[in-house]
């Protein structure tokens, strides 16, 4: 007879137009809430892979896609670009990527994004990993962040905070009233909140060497 964790994870599978079979964790949090650099720790300790939704994007707009134009004047509004272009760019990035377990950072931002992707791949995350942090610590990291972004300004990020608050936190939310979401106290210091993410991860997933 198979686990509990064995059933999650049965539950939580998805299947790519390859026919590839993936396993889905969901990362989310409010900007700045330090979701690239905890996926970084977790690539490195648990073996996913690390597709961030906003990084795939970017790629996008300098690649000269015909959607380019569009994708920066969203992420410079700070507005959620439309789903079919971030789920091809995921769906994509997961045919391509040599692995089954993805960590995907970002996504959904909201009800359209959560939805469609459902619908169009199937798969149901795992469980959500939900970075919890007040916007006075994410402003602060995000105005010292210094990676040339052009969304870490003053103004674009008030209009992210207002998207994560009113598109975001519902996604949170529907996730919550499944059991899925695992809420992580994303303000303290990067190791600390590692620490706790650890717990997370080590009780489904294996550590790798
Ligand atoms: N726990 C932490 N304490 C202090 N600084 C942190 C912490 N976690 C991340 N940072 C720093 O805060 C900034 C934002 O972190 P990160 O880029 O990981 O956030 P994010 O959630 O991916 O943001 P975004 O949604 O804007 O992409 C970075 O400069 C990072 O080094
Ligand atoms: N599902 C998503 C994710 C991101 N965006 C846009 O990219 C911006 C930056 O995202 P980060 O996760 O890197 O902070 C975000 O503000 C959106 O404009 C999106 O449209 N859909
Ligand atoms: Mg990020």
């Amino acid at each position: 007879m198979g686990t509990v964790v064995d059933a999650v994870k049965q539950e939580a599978n998805g299947t790519l137009p390859n026919g590839k079979k993936v396993q889905v964790v969901f990362v989310l949090g409010g900007p700045g809430s330090g979701k690239g650099t905890q996926c970084a720790n977790i690539v490195e300790h648990f073996g996913f892979s690390h597709l961030s939704a906003g990084d795939l994007l970017r790629a996008e707009i300098k690649s000269g896609s015909e959607n380019g134009e569009m994708i920066q004047n969203m992420i410079k509004e700070g507005k959620i670009v439309p789903s079919e272009v971030t789920i091809k760019l995921l769906q994509q990035a997961m045919m391509d990527i040599d692995n089954e377990k993805f960590l995907i950072d970002g996504f959904p931002r909201n009800e359209e994004n959560r939805a469609a992707f459902e619908k169009v791949t199937g798969i149901i995350p795992e469980f959500v990993l939900f970075f919890d942090c007040s916007e006075e610590e994410m402003e602060r990291r995000i105005m010292n962040r210094n990676q040339g972004r052009e969304d870490d300004n003053i103004d674009t990020i008030r209009k992210r905070f207002k998207v994560f608050v009113e598109s975001s936190v519902p996604v949170v939310e529907y996730y919550e009233s499944r059991g899925k979401v695992r809420k992580i106290d994303a303000g303290k210091p990067v190791e600390e909140v590692f620490e706790a993410v650890k717990t997370v991860f080590s009780s489904i997933h294996a550590k790798v060497a």
